[in-house]
């Protein structure tokens, strides 16, 4: 499934992987390895398994990329295809720029060299100079704060060090191209914290990034784009936030089928829709529009009272049901959004009309309404049954004399 995709941030390509495909060899016996390296191909010791199927990709400089996906999808091996630390069975990659790649723990480190000869090392690797990395030292071994173990050998660190060591070496270096596999959940609050904030300055400063991670909040807040990976296969590609949503969903989906046998009516399966959004057959919203036009576009003055009127439906297990409207201005960015609980339904794919309002209290300019219809856990979880971004779209008419600045009229005041 393709999703909107957005603008590149350049034309460069710093990483370009044309069809590349990974086969790994699975052996009964580990002695079975060797023997086949004697044997050739006079006798097959192994099967065959393959866990990147031809797959293409291109991220351009600048942008931030995650790869997404269940355990086993392909991601990691994807990352140490591009990071060269494995070597695709066909297709190829091209990849420009220093690249510092943070793969699973340690990977990168020698164990029976110190904490600081590993950094010099890894420092040489990346292309820099000795002076270089000698004037960043102090500041990689602040980041890690491992303290004096920074002269002992790498081996007589706690994972948890090695991950700070190994997140300072390739965060601090600047590198052109930063590849991370699920390495933010590792260490204390506070040094998360820290992580979070240097990748974010990365990304800020130009910084190419490929991430992998599990953690859905820091795919939507790190990148902009998202890939999303299944049984070794592109399952869907675009924008984080709604990459995310249906990796969300399809995990729900599978959480039906192995739970709810009243669902099986319902094909739990995201889809796309023929109003531009996708879901699940457990819901839907079945028209939206504002009451003043009976459409779902309308114009407003500074101060109007907008009412929507949204008629959606559910399946009957559904127990939790809720519809979010998100008001987002001309360039997306959401400026505010709401969430209401829908009473709990009856009868079989009970129809539901529900009405919002609220004042137009706008800059002049045009706003989008996203909806979204969820079956909802909780205040923070919840699946997605149906989303229509921009399913409405409203204009605010210049006002004379305002003062607005921004988008929304937060209120202030001020005395003399
Ligand atoms: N060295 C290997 N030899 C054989 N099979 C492997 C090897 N490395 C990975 N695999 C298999 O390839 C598939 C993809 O693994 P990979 O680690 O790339 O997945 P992933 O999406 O990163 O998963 P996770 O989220 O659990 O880290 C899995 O089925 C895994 O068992």
């Amino acid at each position: 499934m393709t999703l909107p995709l957005i603008e590149a941030a350049s034309e460069e390509i710093l990483i370009d992987v044309a069809n590349v495909s990974k086969c790994y060899h699975l052996y009964q016996r580990p002695q079975d390895r060797l023997l086949q390296s004697f044997l050739g191909r006079k006798k097959k010791l192994h099967r065959e398994f393959w866990a990147l199927l031809p797959l293409s990709l291109q991220v351009y400089r600048g942008e931030s990329v995650a790869i997404i996906g269940r355990n086993g999808a392909g991601k990691s091996t994807l990352l140490q295809l591009i990071a060269g630390t494995l070597t695709p069975t066909a297709g190829e990659i091209t990849v420009r720029g220093r690249v510092a790649a943070l793969l699973q723990l340690g990977s990168g480190f020698n164990p029976e060299f110190t904490g600081r000869e590993n950094v010099f090392l890894n420092g040489v690797i990346l292309g820099f100079s000795r002076a270089e990395i000698e004037r960043r030292f102090d500041e990689i071994a602040a980041f890690a704060e491992i303290g004096d173990f920074i002269e002992q050998p790498v081996k007589t660190y706690s994972s948890g060090m090695t991950m700070r060591l190994a997140f300072a070496v390739s965060t601090c270096l600047e590198p052109e191209v930063l590849i991370i596999d699920e390495a933010l959940a590792v260490g204390d609050a506070v040094f998360q914290f820290k992580c979070r904030n240097r990748l974010q300055e990365l990304i800020t400063q130009g910084t190419t990034l490929l991430f992998v991670s599990h953690d859905m909040s820091a795919v939507k807040s790190f990148c902009k784009r998202a890939i999303y990976l299944e049984n070794g296969q592109k399952k869907a590609e675009g924008e984080s936030e709604h990459v995310a949503e249906l990796y969300f969903m399809d995990v729900r989906s599978e959480q039906n089928r192995n739970t709810l046998e009243k669902n099986k009516n319902f094909n739990t399966a995201v889809e796309k829709k023929n109003d531009g959004g996708y879901g699940t057959s457990e819901g839907e919203i079945l028209s939206a529009r504002f009451l003043t036009t009976q459409h779902h576009y309308a114009l407003f003055n500074y101060g109007d009272i907008i009412e929507l009127e949204i008629i959606c439906k559910f399946a009957p297990h559904i127990t939790l049901p809720s519809l979010s409207a998100v008001i987002q201005a001309s360039n997306l960015v959401g400026i505010g959004g709401q969430w209401f609980s829908i009473y709990p339904i009856s009868s079989d794919n009970k129809i539901i009309t529900l009405k919002i309002k609220f004042p137009a209290k706008f800059n002049e300019g045009k706003y989008f309404i996203t909806l979204r219809l969820e079956d909802r856990e909780d205040k923070k979880q919840f699946f997605i049954l149906h989303k229509i971004p921009g399913a409405l779209m409203f204009d605010v008419l210049p006002q004379p004399n305002s003062c607005l600045l921004g988008f929304y009229d937060v209120d202030l005041s001020c005395e003399q």
